[in-house]
């Protein structure tokens, strides 16, 4: 069990997280996102007890640390994996998992769990990237942690792989029935891989909720953009649907509003049909794979994204209608100048 509340920490007087909390039970992982400079990294050495809190409390199991009452990082029983592996050059595989540990048969156990018995006697050096980043889940596995901490330990991987290893260390961390704090720049491993989702901003959380709530829900603008292509379109608000110059929205409720409200649209809430006598013009296109994205110029305004199947391909210049097709709930915000967020 981790459990944060209303954590500070300062460097050197300046404050760099605020009031932070949330709560992990199990085998819960949070999923840490935000710009670079937010303070994602000293939440995790605040975690494993690098930096001291200024306020606030962490209780990690049956320890409680507070500004005033320090544990050290060695009776904290935090694991830790970062992006470079940090792994002992000069020792094997099964000694950098076994490193001070008194039953070596829990490292053989990680080793066989995670698909490494065959590399076992190797030397770090020999491995491949993916490779030395189980024997790095190992290790800390092995040492029976109560909290894991994994600062981007996929991000020098190359993709094919990082998809394969999120889900084995998500199933190693359920296995191990350990909390673990996931700091990652990665949309898609934020979005996919844990239970909560934590988008940090200047040291404060500006959302803590499922990913899903928070791609689809977003409290605030920042959490709409920073989670990715978010676009805002201006509507009335009438009961609990905001009408559109590109068709109508049900809407979840918008605090403050009475008549105006900016709709957000993702490229998945729109659609597009080549129509002479339509609403928009395409400005570009890019080809994704299984999907296009296109930038349809509605007026004078930004352009909007909008994804379709690969099939649609129009010239950039195309006539287009382009219309609302969101069947679920969308967000809606208050006019920029009428809402500080
Ligand atoms: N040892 C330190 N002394 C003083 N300031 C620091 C120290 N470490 C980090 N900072 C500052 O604290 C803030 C948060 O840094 P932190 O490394 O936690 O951010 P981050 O979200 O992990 O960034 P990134 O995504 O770039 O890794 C930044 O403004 C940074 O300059």
């Amino acid at each position: 069990m981790l459990d944060v509340r209303n954590l500070g920490v300062s460097y050197g007087g300046t404050p760099v997280i605020e009031d932070l909390s949330f709560r992990l039970e199990g085998s819960d992982i949070l999923m840490l996102v935000g710009p670079t400079g937010c303070g994602k990294t000293t939440v995790l050495r605040a975690l494993a007890g690098l930096v001291r809190p200024s306020s606030g409390e962490i209780q990690i199991g049956s320890r409680r640390i507070t500004a005033g009452r320090d544990v050290p990082p060695e009776k904290r029983r935090v694991g830790m994996v970062f992006q470079d592996f940090a792994l002992f050059p000069h020792l094997s595989v099964i000694n950098n998992v076994s490193f001070r540990l008194k039953d070596k048969r829990l490292a053989l156990d990680w080793l066989d769990r995670l698909g490494l018995m065959p590399v076992r006697d190797a030397m770090p050096e020999t491995l491949s990237g993916g490779q030395k980043q189980r024997v790095a889940l190992a290790r800390a596995l092995a040492h029976e942690p109560r909290l894991m901490l994994l600062d981007e330990p996929l991000s020098n991987l190359d993709a094919a792989l990082k998809d394969t290893l999120r889900w084995d260390i998500r199933e190693a961390l359920e296995e191990a029935g350990v909390p673990a704090v996931w700091v990652t720049h990665d949309q898609e491993e934020a979005l996919s891989v844990g239970d909560q989702l934590g988008i940090l901003n200047r040291g404060r959380l500006e959302q803590l909720d499922t990913p899903e709530h928070c791609f689809s829900m977003p409290q605030s603008r920042f959490t709409a953009n920073f989670l990715g292509e978010a676009a805002f379109v201006r509507g009335k608000l009438r009961a609990n649907r905001v009408e559109t110059p590109l068709g109508n929205a049900r809407v979840r409720a918008v605090e403050g509003a009475t008549d105006e409200v900016d709709l957000m649209v993702r490229p998945d809430d729109l659609s597009l049909t080549p129509a002479e006598a339509g609403n928009g013009r395409v400005t570009w296109s890019r080809y994704e794979g299984e999907t296009r994205l296109y930038a349809v110029r509605i007026d004078d305004g930004e352009p909007l994204r909008v994804r379709t199947n690969h099939e649609v391909d129009l010239p950039r210049g195309s006539a287009v209608n382009l219309h609302i097709n969101a069947e679920h709930t969308l967000a809606a915000f208050l006019p920029v100048g009428r809402d500080s967020r």
